[in-house]
This record gives structure tokens, sequence and C-alpha cells, in this order.
């Protein structure tokens, strides 16, 4: 049988989740384009731009021809690796087909099994031609041996996909992000700066000497600004061993979006939004775009009307392009993964993640990478001059001047004739690693060898409401903690107290929520400790020098401290240095008696913080003070009032030791140890916390009225103000223009604090209760209850609730 030219691998068995669609006709310029570039008949188009992807299906799109699919099939994963084919033997699938497992493989092409094996396409099966559509679709047999002669040239995939383990099923985002051209670069010129940019983007700077198209295909999308609701669907954890070199990809979302945004103009930049999963959801879940905004730390998505604001986005990620030490250092992928703001792309979703990437590094980068394309040095200088000079609105180049440093960091691309990818650009500043490989492989210069390097990990904990907050706030404004990574668990899907943790450098909150960490998130902490120091990296250092983890308030504190001390992965890197723990003055007895958790707390402390001696008498204040000293003699009490604390006397207490505590804590320690098994999968341990307890959010999206609110929360506090065990919200009230806080802990509340301004472009009332024995119903059932007879209430708060 004669082989013909071009290959299409159509299924090799029914696998419905791995679709690509092509949606768009090619225009008659770009098909005669197509046809002169690849000569033979078209058939058609379908590319990342175009398609609507569904999981384990990896695209890769070079100009406008799909010339690698990838397919991800099932348990036990199967990759289909389509390498890149020469022009000639490209294939074009046809406008609009609905392209199912089709890849482009050619013959001796290797498809990578789950687990790295590869095996070569040598055989094929009868080709499917003259199936009515005129395509030559063609079947391809996957012979089952072990193909070496391929080897070497798919190691540049391994390398290139970046990865950080299995994390990406704690965000999951399951949708596509998409950002592509609306048009060729230079045809639309606006304005003196941003033309000149545009003569930068048509410059033929591709690696191909061609006109360079960072972001992909020409294309047109429809943009969909966070208007549309949205479905995101679960991605299933695998099982088996995780291939990392096929696994997620992280990328600063926010710096992301930005750049391309900044540097295209937000009208030439279509952008389609994500599908998001919450941590740990069994089901589809429907996400409404507004939903997700830029407030939401987990994934740090910039909401789509902050998108249309170029301004802020230029405030907000101008850094990225124009500081002069970071430019200079080609760290740049170091600073996205510095940012806040970070999303996990499933494995599927790599490759445009690499083409995004491609763009933006692409811009800063890749100029450097023309001297492998007869692009001088000082070319790159110059170049990179010009563009941030733009990019500042003035005409300083000092900063620039060390621009020329790009050329010393680059290596050569990595062989078969192709651009360097973001891969082995960043591969150049390393030992031969990506950064984001993990520590181990990565050789990073200051991650800590020896006992006296370790970073030291304080725990605050405390009962709900107790106060660790408030303490926080006061810790991280102190200079001291200036660098301090500052890791904050709550119960809810919808957090709070980053929001009312106020620090300059928010880089350094890392929000961990739906779960608590003793138990549904715990191994969460594991992997989030473990990647930090290269997640908040500079320059190649670590950039924090030490780590507070502020627990949800009904956190049995063993667990966390058993994964702390005996985690191997996390032992080269940190010690524990102090329990502190936040008794409550005024509910604090009441809580000992009600509550395990509270007295575990407490008794494990290095440091015990009376908080709110304010509100109690000193024969109550004693009294407590005689309880906490019989349940752990051995830690100082210190009174503190409105979290006012000296950080000296909290931190570098010393390596914690179970041995100083009473023996309670060491027989707690001693049953986690000997239970470490059972927590290690995200499955909720339904026995730690009182089944009773749950959190539930309300989130309204209009203004309470402020009569009603108040009415409600006296109405919840006299009925069920033992039940109330914490309850906490940024409340919107008709009036106001700034959010409101309130606090309340069982029967008390204290009083509603206005903030002086919205702490994000998060406008809605966010309303957390841990309650005891109360339905999420019967929360919003009072609300209703109060509001009658007043006006403008909106009760279609969107509910939600989470066990903890
Ligand atoms: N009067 C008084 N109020 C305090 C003091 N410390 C904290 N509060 C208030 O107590 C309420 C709860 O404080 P938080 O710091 O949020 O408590 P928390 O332990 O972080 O709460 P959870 O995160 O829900 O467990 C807030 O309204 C605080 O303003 C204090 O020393 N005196």
């Amino acid at each position: 049988m004669e082989a013909p030219a071009r290959i299409g691998l159509d299924h090799l068995e029914p696998q419905p989740q791995a679709i690509v669609t092509g949606q768009r006709r090619l225009s008659p310029e770009q098909e005669a384009d197509v046809r002169s570039k690849r000569g033979g008949d078209i058939v058609g188009v379908a590319g990342v731009a175009q398609c609507v992807i569904e999981r384990r299906v990896r695209v890769e799109v070079q100009r406008d021809v799909i010339d690698r699919v990838e397919v991800q099939r099932g348990q036990p994963g199967l990759h289909c690796v389509g390498e890149r084919a020469p022009p000639d033997r490209q294939r074009c699938f046809r406008a609009g087909d609905r392209v199912e497992r089709r890849a482009i493989i050619t013959e001796g092409d290797d498809v990578l099994q789950h687990g790295g094996r590869h095996t070569e396409v040598s055989s094929w099966r009868s080709p499917q031609a003259g199936n009515g559509s005129g395509s030559d679709v063609h079947s391809v047999g996957v012979k089952a041996e072990a193909a070496t002669k391929h080897a070497s040239s798919r190691r540049r995939r391994e390398d290139v996909v970046p990865m950080l383990g299995d994390e990406v099923f704690e965000a999951a985002v399951v949708g596509p992000v998409m950002l592509g051209h609306r048009g060729p670069p230079a045809a639309h010129p606006r304005g003196g700066r941003l033309a000149a940019r545009h003569r930068q983007f048509a410059d033929p700077v591709g690696a191909r000497r061609e006109p360079e198209m960072p972001l992909g295909p020409h294309d047109i999308f429809e943009p969909a600004l966070g208007q549309e609701r949205i479905k995101s669907r679960r991605i299933e954890r695998r099982a088996g061993a995780i291939d990392e070199a096929f696994d997620p990809i992280f990328l600063g979302f926010g710096l992301m979006v930005g750049i391309a945004v900044q540097l295209l103009g937000p009208q030439r930049v279509a952008r389609r939004f994500l599908f998001v999963e919450h941590p740990g959801g069994e089901h589809e879940v429907e996400v409404d775009a507004p939903v997700i905004g830029s407030h939401d730390h987990r994934i740090g998505i910039q909401a789509g009307d902050e998108l249309l604001d170029r301004g802020q986005l230029l405030r907000g990620h101008r850094r990225g392009l124009v500081d002069d030490h970071d430019v200079g250092k080609l760290d740049l992928l170091d600073q996205q993964a510095d940012e806040a703001a970070r999303i996990v792309f499933p494995h599927a979703l790599a490759a445009i993640g690499e083409e995004i990437l491609a763009g933006i590094i692409g811009q800063q980068v890749e100029r450097v990478d023309h001297r492998h394309h007869r692009v001088e040095p000082r070319d790159v200088a110059q170049r990179h001059a010009v563009l941030v000079t733009e990019g500042e609105g003035g005409g300083d180049r000092q900063g620039f001047g060390n621009a020329g440093r790009f050329d010393h960091q680059m290596v050569e691309p990595p062989g078969l004739g192709e651009r360097a990818h973001l891969g082995e650009q960043i591969v150049a500043q390393g030992d031969g690693k990506p950064w984001w490989h993990r520590g181990e492989a990565c050789g990073m210069s200051s991650v800590p060898e020896g006992p006296g390097t370790h970073i030291p990990v304080s725990v605050l904990t405390g009962f709900l409401g107790s106060g660790k907050t408030t303490v926080l706030n006061h810790l991280v404004r102190s200079p001291g903690m200036a660098r301090a990574l500052v890791v904050i668990n709550e119960f809810g899907a919808v957090g709070l107290d980053h929001e009312l943790i106020a620090r300059s450098n928010e880089d350094l909150v890392v929000e961990m929520m739906g779960g608590c960490l003793c138990c549904t998130i715990r191994g969460d902490l594991s992997r989030t400790l473990r990647d930090a120091p290269w997640r908040f990296a500079r320059d190649g250092e670590c950039w924090f020098d030490r780590v507070v983890i502020e627990t949800t308030g009904l956190a049995d504190p063993a667990p966390i401290l058993h994964t702390l001390m005996t985690d191997p992965q996390l032992a080269p890197l940190y010690r524990l240095d102090a329990v502190i723990a936040t008794v409550d003055a005024a509910a604090g007895m009441a809580t000992l008696d009600a509550q395990p958790e509270a007295v575990k707390q407490a008794a494990v402390a290095d440091r015990l913080l009376l908080t709110k001696t304010d509100l109690t008498d000193a024969t109550s204040q004693q009294a407590i003070r005689d309880r906490l000293a019989a349940l752990n003699p051995g830690a100082p009490i210190i009174a503190v009032t409105n979290g006012a604390v000296d950080p000296a006397s909290l931190f570098d207490v010393g390596l914690w030791d179970p041995a100083s505590k009473s023996e309670d804590v060491n027989r707690w320690l001693a049953h986690e140890a000997a239970h470490a098994g059972h927590h290690h999968h995200h499955h909720h341990d339904v026995n730690r916390h009182d089944a009773g307890i749950r959190a539930t959010c309300l989130t309204f999206d209009t203004p309470l009225e402020p009569l009603a609110f108040d009415r409600w929360l006296g109405l919840l506090t006299m009925f069920k103000g033992a039940d109330l065990l914490r309850v906490k919200g940024i409340v919107n009230l008709v009036g106001h223009d700034a959010p409101v806080v309130s606090h309340g802990v069982q029967h008390v509340f204290h009083p509603p604090i206005e903030l002086d301004r919205w702490p994000s472009a998060d406008r809605r009332t966010r309303m957390v209760f841990v309650t005891r024995n109360i339905d999420p119903e019967e929360l919003r059932g009072t609300l209703a209850l109060m509001t009658v007879g007043l006006n403008g209430v909106d009760l279609q708060g969107l509910i939600e609730s989470v066990t903890p």
C-alpha cells in the first residue's frame, strides 16, 4: 500500500471527552495564503484559537495550521503525540470540522504512553479516504513497542511542560484561557506610542523570519468578558503515578493577560474565560464568571471588566516590563511566579499556555533569541530599551543599561530547528532544568541546606473568633515581618481573611480555602510549603524568610504539627518555630468547656495570647489564666489587646519541642503519627469535627439594607447565639461607600468596622457563618423574615455551604 503524504490519526478508541471543534471558516484571503504556503488541497483549519477544547486534548498551533495535537486518553492514560511535521506533511482540517481525536501523526512518530514510555507509530490500518467529506483521514495503528530512535527528539516536550506535581487538583481550571489577536499586528495603528509598539510587533522577528504572531493565529473572537455563565467540568484525578512531564502548567495569569493587553491594547486582545472548579468539587460546577474576581487568590483571575480597564492593568502589571532591576535579568518568569495571581492549567491546556507565554515572553525575550537568527546583541538591548521606554511613557533608558545581559543568559534553542519555547528559554537560567521543576532538581541557590538555615514556621491557632487575624494583622505590619509568607486557612469557599489582612506585599499571602488544614486539605499544606520557595522566588532566591500559618478556628493543631515535623519533603526546608494560640479572655472559659479543639490549641502552644482582655474584669481574667496555666504550664501567657503584641515575644523561640509539652500533647501527636496514613487523601475526616458544625457562605450581589441587616444579626444572636460559633463578613450596606466588616462570636457581635475603601474590586456582601446545627436555609430564612417591609433588599444571595 502506498503511504499517503499526510496522515491523520483518527480514533484509537472512543474518547468522548477529547474533542476539538473548529469553529471558523477561513476567509478567501487566508485560504489563498495557506494554499500558497502549504500547497495542495486545503481541507480547512482548526487551531487553538478557534477550538473549543475539552479536557485532555492538547493542540499546538503554528500560525494557522495545527501541527501538533496531543490526545490524552483516559486511564491508564495514553498520550498520542504528533510531532511537528514538515509543511508538506501538515494537514489542514475542514473549516467547521468537528475534529475528534485527530492528530497529525506521521509514520515514525511515537506515541507517548502514560508514564513516559514511547511507542512508535509504525503501522497503519486501511485509509478511510472517501468518507464523503473529501478528507483523507487515515487510521493509524499503534504498535506497542518502545521506540528509542525518537526519544531524544521528544525530550524537549517533556522538559518544556511546566509542572508542579498534582496541584492542579486544588483549584482546577478546566476550560481554556484563550488570548488571540483580533487582527494582524500592524493593522490598527493607534496613537504615537502604541503605533510604535505595533511596529515592533510587525517586525519580522520570528524564528522563521516570518512576521511574528505571538499569541497564536490570526483570529477573531467574540469577546466573552465575564458575561457568560460558564460550566466547568471536573478533571479526574488520575490513578497511579503522576506523569510529571505532562502535568499542569502554572502561570501568573494576571501578568499573562495583563502584559498581553498592555502590549497589544485591549481591543486587540480577545479573551475567553475560564472554567473553574472549586477545590474538592465532585461534580460539574457552574461558575458565574463575575464571581471570579481578582480578589480570588486561589486563581487570581482578572475579572473581565478589569481587563477592559487598560489603565488598571498597566498600573498593576507594568513592573513586569519596566522595573529596571527585573527586566535585565531574564527572571520574568520568576516574577510571574511571584504574582499572587496564578492559575493552574490542566495538562491539556499546557500547549495553550505556552503559546500565550510565548507571546509575552516573546516580546521581552525573543529578540534575544534572535541572535540565533542573525540579530546582534546590541539590537537586543536597543529593542528592549525602545519597548520599555514606551511602556514607561518617558525616555528613561537608564534602567535598561543591563538589557544586554539577556544575551549572556540564553542558550541555543534545543534543536529541531524550532524556535526556543518558553521552557528552553528558562532552562537557560538554571542548570538545565526549568525553574518550575521541583526543588530537588532546581538547584536554587538559596534553598537551605543545614539546620541553621531552615525557614522557621509559626502556627497561629486559636478558636473561632479568638483574635488570630487581629494579631496577624498587627504582626505583618512590623518591619521584621516584611518577608514573612503568610498562609491563611479558611473553611469556606469564600475567604475573607485575606481581605482583612492589610499588607503591602500581597504576593506573600497564600490562602488555602475550602477545607481545614488539619483534615480535608492537609496534603495541600505540605504541597504549598514544598513549592513555596520556588513559587515565591526572585532571582533564584527564596523570597521569604519566615512562614506564619493561620489555622482555622476549629483546627486540630496536632495533625498540622505532625505534618510540619515529619513530612520528609518539608524537613530540609523548614523548622517548626512556635505554636501561638489566641484565647479569648471573654468567651474562652465557655469555649474551653465546650470545644475540645480549643483545649488542644491551647495545650500545644508555645505562647498563649490572651485576647480581648479589655472586655473582661480582672477576676475572670485570672480564672482563665489559671485554667490555661494548668493546661499548658510551660507557655507564657501574654495579654493582648486588639492584636498588639511584640513579635520578638512570639518568634524564634526555638525548635518546637513536644517534650516540653504536657503528656496530652504527646499523646495527640503520637496518635497522629499512628494514623497519619489515613489522612493522605482529600477525604473528609468526619470524626475530627463535630458533625453538626458547618461553614456557610452567603453572598449578596446587591447592597443590604442596614436596618434589615442589623435586625437579622440581632435575631440570630438572640435565638441561635450559642450555635453561632463564628460570623464574619464584608458587608455592602445601602448608603455606604465602603464596606462594613462584621464580626461575631457566639452571642457577641463586635462593633462593625467601616473600612476606608473596598479591599478589592469585589463589592458583594460576603458572609461566612460557622455554625453548629444550623441549616443554611435557616440563615437565609431569618434574613428573609427581617426584610419584610423593607425595600431594596435582594435575597437572591448565592448560597454555598461547606462542612468543615
Ligand atoms: N475588644 C476587642 N476585640 C478584639 C480583640 N481582638 C480581636 N477582637 C475582635 O474580635 C473579632 C474576631 O477577631 P479575629 O481576629 O477576626 O478572630 P479570628 O480568630 O481570626 O477569627 P476566625 O478567623 O474566624 O477564627 C473581631 O471583631 C476583632 O476586632 C481585642 O483584644 N479586644
